[in-house]
């Protein structure tokens, strides 16, 4: 569980942000003494009279420990702190100064109930030594809860790669803002809950996690070209297009079209269908003046004609959502395709279809804002889906249900995606609304749905966001 509509802030910006608090007259101690009192109000609550192991490292994230184990010895709880090297300096030293409780050393420390994970935080340059990271991962394992200050030790706070983080970490309080790390890669299975703990750092950014969207409810004057007319691109896989065309439909569209060379099928009745029979007669279609919105690639294909569907697509000025084989497509020639494009343009790959496309250095946010430097607004999809606008704004969707790794899930979004873009909105905010309908829909689906099912959810999880 990730705190929605939070911002998300690298280590690099949170110091800057940090320094920006300590210009105004704030001290280093008094940001320590917010940050360790934060988190031990979570862990007060969760400790439920335990006793209590505080781990503290050296640097700052040590600083807080000692915070939190003097707030928790006033609460009355039994606390020990088990320590890897003292604070040399600065506020963590003055912190441990004032700790006039028992310490032992990391090493050899008695396994406890509850702990409070303060070795490292976004200070962790390298992997921790294995012999640190053991003696965590024991104590973890070894208690029956554990809560982290700011991030599980041993995470790269950028990132999200584990550098000998444990696993079996409860809880997170994430301190001032959300880091990469609490929503991307390893990060997702080692942070448990994420906290955030607001200490009143104010905090700018352009990066941050998904929340649930707004939507209208139809009023009386709105009829059904009003709500978007989406047309769904048919090709060589039939029931993918037909997916994307039902998520639009059930997802607030007024219209879906679904069009290609074959597009009779299984019901709904409502999906009105239109035969096409070559790219002149797609591109004569699309350009209808009702069409608000196109989703062309789920189970296009990749033959010939698939290929003259997505030039077809490509030459429509009208928004456009890519996914699938369009992308398979577009493969290592897609920023220069993408970027010769005028109007606003979605993708939506998964991470193998990205890596075909785009090479891209650093976090999965970082290359995912590279994608999107070509113009289109790329839909990073994953357990860690990142949208990248090409205004450098990002929104992460973190720990959606790993049941959605299922056949035709893809197909339900960019359908999602279509009919948001159909009534409106541009960047990544239309794009964020379709992650999180797709998401909910998910967790009212339940385990071990297949993507019809999903669909049928999509009313419900609209319903929340009126
Ligand atoms: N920024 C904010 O807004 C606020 C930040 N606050 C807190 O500060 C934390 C950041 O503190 P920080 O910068 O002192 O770094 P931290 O995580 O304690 O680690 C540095 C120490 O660990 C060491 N070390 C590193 N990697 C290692 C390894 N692999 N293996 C072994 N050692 C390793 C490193 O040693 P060195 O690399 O110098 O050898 C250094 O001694 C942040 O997470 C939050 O809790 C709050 O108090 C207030 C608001
Ligand atoms: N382990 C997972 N956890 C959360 N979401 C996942 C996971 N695996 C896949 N998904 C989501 O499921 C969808 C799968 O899309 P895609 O791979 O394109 O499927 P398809 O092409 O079969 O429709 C994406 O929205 C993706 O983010
Ligand atoms: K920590």
């Amino acid at each position: 569980m990730i705190p929605p509509g939070a911002p998300i802030l690298t280590a690099d910006a949170m110091r800057t942000a940090e320094e920006a608090v300590f210009a105004r007259g704030v001290s280093q101690d008094e940001l320590m003494e917010r940050a360790g009192a934060a988190v031990a109000r979570e862990a007060v609550r969760f400790a439920m009279g335990r006793s209590v192991l505080v781990l503290a490292g050296p640097g700052n994230n040590g600083g807080d420990a000692y915070v939190v184990a003097r707030h928790l010895r006033e609460a009355g709880l039994d606390v020990l702190v088990a320590a890897s090297g003292a604070p040399k300096q600065g506020a963590a030293e003055r912190m441990h100064a004032r700790w006039k409780g028992p310490t032992t050393s990391l090493y050899g420390a008695p396994v406890r109930p509850v702990v409070i994970d303060g070795l490292f935080g976004i200070g962790v340059t390298r992997s921790l030594e294995r012999s640190i990271a053991a003696v965590l991962s024991e104590l973890v394992r070894g208690a029956e809860f554990t809560l982290a200050i700011d991030l599980p030790s041993g995470m790269d706070t950028d990132s999200g790669d584990e550098l000998g983080a444990p696993r079996g970490v409860n809880a997170t309080v994430a301190l001032g803002a959300l880091k990469p790390a609490h929503v991307l890669g390893d990060g997702l299975s080692r942070c448990g809950h994420v906290l955030l703990a607001d200490i009143g750092i104010p905090v700018e950014s352009a990066w941050r996690s998904v929340a649930r969207p707004q939507m209208e409810t139809p009023g009386p004057r709105t009829h059904k070209y009003s709500r978007g007319l989406v047309a769904v691109v048919e090709g060589a896989m039939p029931g993918a297009g037909r997916l994307a065309a039902r998520a639009a439909m059930a997802s607030g569209a007024g219209y879906v079209m679904l069009a290609g060379p074959d597009p009779a099928g299984p019901a709904p009745d409502a999906l009105v269908r239109r035969t096409i029979d070559d790219a002149d007669d797609l591109a004569d279609f699309l350009a209808g003046d009702r069409i608000d919105a196109v989703v062309l690639g789920p189970g296009l294909g990749r033959d010939r004609r698939a290929e003259a569907f997505l030039r077809a697509g490509l030459a429509v000025d009208k928004p456009l959502v890519l996914d699938g084989d369009a992308l398979s497509l577009l493969g290592t020639s897609a920023a220069a395709t993408l970027a010769a494009r005028e109007a606003p343009v979605w993708i939506t790959p998964h991470g193998g279809e990205f890596d075909r496309m785009f090479a891209g250095t650093g976090s999965k946010i970082d290359r995912t804002l590279q994608a999107a430097a070509s113009g289109a607004t790329v839909v990073h999809k994953g357990g860690d889906t990142v949208i990248a606008g090409p205004d450098g704004r990002v929104r992460v969707l973190a720990g959606a249900s790993p049941w959605l790794s299922t056949a035709g899930t893809g197909d339900v979004l960019a359908g999602l995606l279509g009919a948001q873009i159909g009534q409106g909105g541009s960047g990544v905010d239309p794009a964020a609304a379709a992650v999180w309908l797709h998401g909910r829909a998910a967790q009212l689906a339940g385990p071990a749905f297949f993507a019809d099912q999903l669909v049928a959810q999509l009313p419900e999880a609209c319903s929340e966001c009126l």
